[in-house]
C-alpha cells in the first residue's frame, strides 16, 4: 500500500514542481497545460497516457479543445503521494 505523503514530503516535492498546484478536493496537484489546437493537445494526451499506463498510475484530466487539466492523486493512498510526484516529473520531461 502506498502512503500520503507528509507535510514535509508535500512541501520538498512542490517545491521541485513549480509549474503545478496543490489541490484539496481530490488532495494532489493539479496543472493546465495549452496547446496551440486540439491535435497538439491530443498529441500529449496520448503521450501522457502511454507514461500512466506503464507506471499503472492514472491521472484525472480534461480536455476542452486545446486545453489540458490535469489532476494527479492517489486513489490507492486516498490522497497525495511520490507516484503523483514522480508522474508529475514525467509529464514535465515530455514539454520540455
Ligand atoms: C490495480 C491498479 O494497479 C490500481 O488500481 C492503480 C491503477 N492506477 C491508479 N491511478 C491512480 N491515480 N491512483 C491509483 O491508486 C491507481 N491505482
Amino acid at each position: 500500500m502506498i502512503a500520503r505523503l507528509t507535510e514535509e514530503e508535500r512541501a520538498a516535492a512542490l517545491a521541485r514542481l513549480p509549474l503545478w498546484t496543490a489541490v484539496a478536493d481530490p488532495d494532489g496537484l493539479s496543472r493546465r497545460f495549452t496547446f496551440a489546437d486540439f491535435n497538439a493537445a491530443f498529441g500529449f494526451m496520448t503521450r501522457v497516457a502511454i507514461l500512466a499506463e506503464k507506471a499503472d498510475h492514472h491521472p484525472e484530466w480534461s480536455n476542452v479543445y486545446n486545453r489540458v487539466d490535469i489532476v494527479l492523486t492517489t486513489h490507492d493512498a486516498g490522497g497525495l503521494s511520490q507516484r503523483d510526484v514522480d508522474l508529475a516529473q514525467a509529464i514535465d520531461a515530455l514539454i520540455e
